[in-house]
């Protein structure tokens, strides 16, 4: 769905919500918003305050203060968790043991004082929708953690909420299984065309399901954007770390001109990458983000720095190495087959395009 769309109908509008746990500011005016079918992850390490948000979204929590709130158009601010139209799926399933499998899908429907047959056929129908039909009539405790995640999930789209929220859903599986279990909500949320606002730490996890990304940092929004803008133009120090850049070397901006930045690093070397932090002035402290794997030795490459190879590992399928420059080590990833591998290193390089130039203090 197009972005436009998205914002033209809003399903989640949070606006500048604040959260004090006695002296804990687990929010500090935080705004965001999801539209109709879009699939909004708000990511960020352990403490960073998801899991409030979520909370406040789902009624769990009363915000300390909080300007709008409103899911489909209502403003549930101070509305008890239960007449608000969105359900929580949680990392440890939260399922009765002593009920079947459909009995455990229709429980949500059935406090909605939906009559019992008409909930076991919906029951069924979310069942069929996460390939778990077959087991409907199975105890609980005869599934596996993949499956009984996705009860979890049926269960939780069967009562039809405008928002779904998912608080770390995949956690608790293997890396297999839970990549599995990504392609799978991917597919369920488009199939729905429902609102979901998941939460991971998981900075893969973020980019390959969402829509968009919300990065959280000790309970404000350090960056926003689709999947890519976050990857590619991370707009702090902070983002592109938390994103996986591999290298990020300090200096100061020297010019900037269309877009791109020159940056004069410790040691004198100027180098040139893309400057995601337009107003940037030269003169200012700022910083450059190089992932591994976008360096090559190749002397031709559009800017770079000389430097030597100071060690090499060989990891199967690439090899990591570490090149010395004025400005210090800069890590390096070679595919196999790469020229670069069994040749002797006198300078690095990058496109302009891949590097990323953000001033200190970002946007
Ligand atoms: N009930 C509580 N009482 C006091 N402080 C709390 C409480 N719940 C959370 N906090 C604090 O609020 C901050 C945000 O916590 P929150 O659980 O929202 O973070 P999170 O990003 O979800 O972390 P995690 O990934 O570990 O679940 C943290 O500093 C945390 O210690």
């Amino acid at each position: 769905m197009k972005m436009e769309e998205m914002n033209a109908e809003p399903m989640l509008e949070v606006h500048d919500v604040v959260h004090k746990y006695g002296p804990v500011t687990a929010l500090s005016h935080v705004s965001l918003s999801a539209g109709k079918g879009e699939f909004l992850t708000i990511l960020g390490s352990s403490g960073s305050g998801k899991t409030t948000m979520l909370r406040v979204i789902s009624g769990l929590e009363i915000p300390t203060s909080v300007s709008r709130l409103r899911i489909d158009g209502v403003n549930v601010a101070g509305m008890p968790a239960a007449k608000r139209r969105c359900t929580t799926v949680f990392q440890n399933y939260a399922l009765f043991p002593h009920m079947s499998v459909v009995e455990n899908v229709a429980y949500g429907l059935k406090i909605r004082k939906v009559p019992t047959a008409d909930a076991l056929k919906e029951a069924r129908r979310a069942l069929a929708m996460v390939q778990l039909e077959a087991k409907a009539d199975r105890n609980i405790r005869q599934l596996s953690g993949g499956e009984r995640q996705r009860v979890a999930l049926a269960r939780a789209v069967v009562t039809k909420p405008a928002v779904l929220l998912l608080d770390e859903p995949l956690g608790a599986l293997d890396e297999r299984l839970r990549e599995d279990m990504q392609l799978e909500l991917m597919e369920l949320q488009r199939k729905l065309d429902m609102t979901f606002v998941y939460i991971t730490h998981s900075q893969e996890e973020a980019l390959t399901m969402s829509d968009r990304v919300v990065l959280m940092r000790d309970g404000r929004i350090e960056q926003s954007g689709e999947p890519l803008d976050l990857f590619d133009r991370p707009a702090t120090r902070f983002a592109a770390d938390f994103m996986g850049y591999e290298n990020i070397l300090d200096g100061r901006l020297v010019r900037c001109e269309g877009g791109v930045g020159e940056i004069e690093l410790a040691g004198g070397a100027v180098v040139r990458g893309t400057l995601v932090t337009p107003d940037a002035l030269p003169g200012s402290a700022a910083s450059i983000a190089l992932r591994a794997e976008r360096i090559s030795a190749v002397a031709s490459e559009e800017c770079g720095i000389d430097g030597t190879l100071k060690s090499k590992v060989y990891r199967g399928k690439y090899t990591d190495m570490v090149i010395e420059t004025a400005a210090g080590p800069v890590r390096m990833r070679s595919w196999h087959g790469a020229p670069t591998e069994n040749e002797s290193v006198n300078r690095i390089g990058w496109k302009v395009t891949d590097a990323v130039i953000f001033a200190d203090g970002g946007v």
